[in-house]
């Protein structure tokens, strides 16, 4: 626990309050206190807290009402009450409400803080927990569900699986879901960017290299297949390996043996080959740009992860979930998506997948003041392809929609002649700025790629995501 946890300290007398602040700050524990409900609530609502103490009687009502409040808007939060000694009732009260535990007036400093340094280790636990929820592949939709149903089965096996997807929509979460399933869960699990290992390093990453077997070998390294041992070997974007290396790759899954480049002799790896790639891999074969042998090995058993625009319906799921994590690793108390905002969402056909939907959120949780993120906050981009309208896709200056109400309509729908009676610079920087966000999501944001792909220079390309406000 290296960084500073924080505490909400409620009581209205100052005495107290300065004791408590005195106690948990020598416990290296940050403080904020409030007198008052009213006060406390106003925090909570602008920084999230490792743990709170509130007494229980209060100017403008009981510490009972926080407790709640705070079970069901921070379920990962302890709350400890403080209630006059020899009240029993009133700490029974307490822990029924979702208290973690109480302390009796006058303050027993040792109680306190055997009593802080629990809550802590409680909330670590329950901030673990949250993690492991997190990197789970989530969605209620039919295609997720029977995704999930059938990675269970998969996992079983020790069969080769293929995940064919767009790029984003959870083709390495499928990989490790598989892999933290299956009897090998308690081995490694290697993830391989096939296309971001140059070719000439391939073959001595994939199989290692003994010491001086070339230039640059200054020691015995072992390769990701020896590193995989016992566990899964992920060969992510596998489209982009070169066709001699896919021979070399065919020859070391068939044999369950490798060769490092410069040594005597094989060495046995017992590894599970899960692969993925955004390509059509029977064009490629038919192309014969992907060899027909090494397909048919790597895809003994295919799964394929639907878009997210297909799954619309797991829209609100994810991105409560996604902001729930962003929030908790900023220590804020995740906002909400306000109606027109999740309307935005689902007219939205995220080119990018869960991953744009991670940084659309992303965003719009640094640009949210409140409580709630709005269609405003979100800005998301027009459709690629689409010419940009000239208002934004949607204001957020609707009034708050009344129930029935259809959401604002589907910015694809928007015809490229709204655009006709606007200036033409404004109309030819929509075009741009369409063009450069389409290529940004294209290249995964990286801005390298982008200026390359649109054939202008990074400094260029810097200028004008600033010029027109795309970031
Ligand atoms: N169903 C899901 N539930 C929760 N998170 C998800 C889901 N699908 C994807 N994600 C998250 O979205 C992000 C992108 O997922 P991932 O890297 O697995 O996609 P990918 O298809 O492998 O992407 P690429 O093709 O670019 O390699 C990750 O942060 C992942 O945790």
């Amino acid at each position: 626990m290296s960084e500073t946890r924080s505490a909400l300290i409620v009581d209205d007398e100052h005495d107290i309050r300065e004791l408590l602040v005195l106690t948990l700050g020598r416990m290296g524990l940050r403080t904020d206190t409030a007198p008052n409900l009213a006060a406390a609530r106003e925090m909570l609502g602008t920084a999230t807290y490792d743990l709170c103490l509130t007494d229980m009687r209060l100017p403008d009502g009981s510490g009972l009402e926080l407790v709640g409040e705070i079970s069901t808007r921070f379920p990962g939060m302890p709350v400890a009450v403080i209630t006059a000694y020899g009240n029993v009732e009133a700490a029974v009260e307490a822990l029924k409400a979702g208290a973690f535990d109480f302390v009796n007036k006058p303050v027993d400093i040792h109680v306190l803080r055997g009593l802080v340094r629990q809550a802590l280790e409680l909330g670590e636990r329950a901030r673990r927990t949250s993690e492991e929820h997190s990197s789970r592949l989530l969605g209620a939709s039919d295609a997720m569900v029977t995704l999930r149903n059938t990675i269970a089965k998969v996992a079983r096996s020790q069969a080769p699986v293929f995940i064919n997807g767009e790029s984003g929509t959870g083709k390495e979460l499928v990989a490790r879901t598989i892999h933290a399933q299956g009897a090998r869960a308690a081995g490694p699990f290697v993830p391989v960017n096939c296309g971001a290992i140059p070719t000439e390093l391939m073959e001595s990453e994939f199989f290692g290299h003994k010491k001086g077997s070339f230039t640059g070998a200054h020691s015995d390294k072992p390769g990701l297949f020896q590193a995989a041992d016992g566990g899964t070997l992920f060969l992510d974007e596998v489209a982009e390996l070169p066709l001699p290396m896919q021979v070399k790759l065919l020859r070391a899954i068939q044999e369950k043996s490798i060769r490092p480049v410069g040594a005597p002799g094989e060495v046995q790896v017992d590894v599970r080959i899960l692969s993925a790639t955004h390509k059509d891999l029977g064009v490629l074969v038919s192309e014969g740009r992907f060899r027909h042998d090494l397909y048919y090995r790597i895809n003994v058993i295919g799964l394929n992860v639907p878009p997210l625009r297909e799954r619309a319906g797991d829209l609100p799921l994810l991105s409560n979930a996604i902001l729930q994590r962003l929030a908790q690793a900023m220590h804020r108390a995740p906002p909400m998506l306000d109606d027109h905002a999740v309307a935005a969402l689902e007219a939205y056909p995220f080119p990018g997948n869960v991953r744009e939907l991670e940084n659309v959120l992303e965003r719009a949780l640094a640009m949210a003041d409140g409580d709630s993120i709005t269609a405003d906050d979100l800005h998301l981009p027009a459709a690629p392809g689409a010419p940009r309208t000239m208002s934004p896709v949607i204001t957020g200056t609707h009034p708050a929609l009344p129930a029935g109400t259809p959401p604002p309509r589907d910015p694809r729908t928007v015809s490229p002649f709204e655009t006709a009676g606007t200036a033409l610079p404004s109309f030819i920087e929509d075009i741009e700025r369409a063009a450069i966000q389409q290529s940004l999501q294209e290249n995964r944001y990286n801005k390298t790629k982008t200026a390359a792909a649109l054939g202008i220079t990074f400094r260029a390309l810097r200028y004008k995501l600033k010029k027109l406000g795309i970031d």
